[in-house]
């Protein structure tokens, strides 16, 4: 049987958890799912052993000795907890040569490790709130979908990364449908769910309480969810937010499409910080990442958890063909 090509993982802000990370990742999943680190290699824990190569054809035998690492270049050592201007652009790098490695087909998918959006944006005039509409852009502008996953829930944030006083008016009928069209697509295609149930949120408490506490919920959410129903997907709501991450409720549905930012990140990171995994669809190609940031208050100490990211590593794996 063929291997799917190595994963291309990048190595986010250097100041944070992730150069640990990854070499955590290497040693628990010990060379099963074949990876390169795509950053500095003196950026990596002291005692890493490190093979650097020149092609991701090189990973399959590397990843054996040590940490496969195609060399990207930065501006001095790494401090942990602190980010440097001078070292934002090999960020920005490292992520640009990960998605022309997966376009090329070299790489089968891209894992991003955690960037620090302020520090880039300081540093290098990066001009996106995060890695999600960053590789849209690469990709040509595609339609993407932020979810995020564990084994007890699926998440999308309609809205992503804005301020919330922008929430209602970035909120259209048109973005909600591609939204929920893609995520649908998404779970047959990439998670195997051959008839997908959504759950769609209102926006406002009580999904508005029949207009008195908002109009949103009625006016806009409930004819795209009465549109789709009618063409017959699996879809629910407008649900009040409040009540439709309980135990019972989850078992209902397959993906809870949410209206913003945290209305469907803080279920998961408080049921799932240690294993959700964050995955971009709509892409032409295969994104996940860990679900957590940077950690300064504990880069460099040795206790990071790795869980997250190993999901997402192994995510990325399955979607491409591969299997643990
Ligand atoms: N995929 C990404 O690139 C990504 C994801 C989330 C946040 N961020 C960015 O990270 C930066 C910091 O964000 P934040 O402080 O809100 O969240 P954070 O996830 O970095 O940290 C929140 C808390 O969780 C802890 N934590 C996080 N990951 C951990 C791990 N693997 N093991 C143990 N503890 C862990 C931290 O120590 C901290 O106390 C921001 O710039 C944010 O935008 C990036
Ligand atoms: N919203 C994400 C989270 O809180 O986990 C995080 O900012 C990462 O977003 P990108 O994958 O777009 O960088």
């Amino acid at each position: 049987m063929t291997l799917p090509k190595p994963i291309a993982l990048t190595c986010g802000e250097p100041a944070g958890i992730g150069p640990e990370l990854a070499v955590a990742a290497w040693r628990l999943l010990g060379g099963h799912i074949p990876f390169a680190y795509l950053g500095a290699p003196d950026h990596l824990p002291e005692d890493t052993p490190v093979q650097i190569i020149s092609d991701l054809s090189e990973v399959p035998d590397a990843v054996t000795q040590g940490v496969p690492v195609l060399p990207i270049a930065f501006d001095g050592p790494r401090v942990a907890g602190k980010a440097q201007s001078k070292q934002a652009q090999g960020v920005i790098d490292a992520i640009e040569t990960a998605v022309r490695l997966v376009q090329s087909g070299d790489a089968s998918a891209i894992c991003t490790l955690p960037i620090h959006k302020q520090a880039l944006q300081e540093g290098a005039g990066f001009a996106y709130p995060g890695h999600t509409e960053f590789l849209s852009a690469l990709a040509g502008g595609a339609d993407v979908v932020m979810m995020l996953a564990s084994e007890q829930l699926r998440v999308v944030p309609v809205t992503i990364h804005i301020p919330i006083k922008d929430v209602p008016d970035a909120l259209t009928a048109d973005l909600l449908e591609t939204r929920i069209r893609i995520t649908h697509r998404a779970l047959k295609d990439q998670f195997g769910i051959a008839d997908p149930r959504l759950a769609v949120a209102g926006l406002n408490p009580h999904a508005g309480e029949g207009g008195r506490m908002g109009r949103e919920d009625l006016d806009m959410i409930l004819p795209v969810i009465q549109k789709l129903e009618d063409e017959g997907m699996a879809i629910t709501g407008p649900i009040s937010a409040d009540t439709m991450f309980h135990s019972e409720a989850r078992r209902h549905y397959d993906s809870a499409i949410c209206m913003y930012h945290d209305q469907a990140l803080i279920p998961i990171k408080t049921l799932d910080f240690d294993k959700g995994v964050n995955v971009t669809l709509g892409l032409p190609f295969i994104r996940t990442s860990p679900d957590h940031g940077t950690a300064f208050d504990i880069a460099g100490k040795g206790f990071a958890n790795p869980s997250s990211t190993i999901e997402a590593l192994k995510m990325a794996w399955h979607m491409a063909g591969g299997s643990f």
